[in-house]
């Protein structure tokens, strides 16, 4: 497994250089055979890249969709990582329902607990194409944070959260073995309040201090950093 970096001038150019690479990637797997299986994060800097992404060398119609984490507020609500994804670039691309495979929202007839179960039910069986992870400042990646019990989840592909640090407190978030079933892991970090973090998920933090640190692809892990973001390597 190779972990690289690259780094760009701001986080225009990050969130440009994001969507140019998820596209070409998909273009690729495409250009094989095969349906690619993407799962997406919220944050900043993914939402920027994910109002970038033109239609062109990629059919979006025919690619599946999943999320690390989802906040577990109400269908449609502005706070999720669903809803803000469909409305930078899923809904313009006309990405099909079929395709969405959005985490169970508040209001389901079930539990959080259940709600994270029948997600990952619903799992495909064969690893991801690319999951990408924003980091947040305090170095937590999908809604796995730092001194969390859900960090050493070792058989549950995705878990309920309560009291997230950062709000909303509810929260549904893939495992590790789940995010790490990803051929490809890509985090995508912009800002020099991340710094502090990047730094020590790459250098000598610890799982519990800094869970991007857990996370790792089956042959590719980068991280896609501004030079803010980078600034304390
Ligand atoms: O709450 C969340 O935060 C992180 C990072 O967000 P950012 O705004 O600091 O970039 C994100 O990766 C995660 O998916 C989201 O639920």
């Amino acid at each position: 497994m190779t972990v690289t970096q690259e780094v760009y001038p701001d986080a225009p150019a990050l969130a440009a250089a994001i969507a140019e690479r998820l596209t070409g990637r998909i273009a690729l797997i495409q250009a094989e055979g095969r349906r690619p299986k993407v799962v997406l994060t919220g944050g900043t800097i993914a939402i920027d890249a994910y109002e970038l992404i033109q239609s062109g060398l990629v059919d979006w119609t025919e690619v599946d969709f999943y999320w690390g984490d989802e906040r577990f507020v109400p269908e449609g609500h502005a706070d999720r990582n669903d809803q803000q994804a469909r409305d930078a670039f899923l809904d313009r691309l006309g990405v099909p329902a079929s395709s969405i495979h959005a985490m169970p929202a508040h209001g389901c007839d079930v539990s959080t607990a259940e709600a994270a179960d029948q997600y990952a039910a619903a799992l495909p069986s064969e690893p991801f194409d690319v999951t990408l992870l924003g980091v947040g400042p305090d170095g937590h990646v999908a809604s796995l944070f730092p001194g969390f019990a859900q960090l050493h989840e070792s058989e549950r592909r995705a878990v309920e959260v309560f009291d997230s640090p950062k709000p909303p407190p509810v929260r549904i978030s893939l495992t590790f073995p789940a995010i790490n079933h990803s051929d490809a892991v890509w985090f995508i970090v912009a800002g020099e309040g991340k710094a502090e973090a990047v730094a020590r998920a790459l250098g000598n933090g610890t799982l519990e201090d800094t869970p991007a640190r857990g996370a790792h692809g089956i042959s590719e892990t980068t991280w896609l950093l501004d030079e803010s973001a980078a600034s304390h390597l």
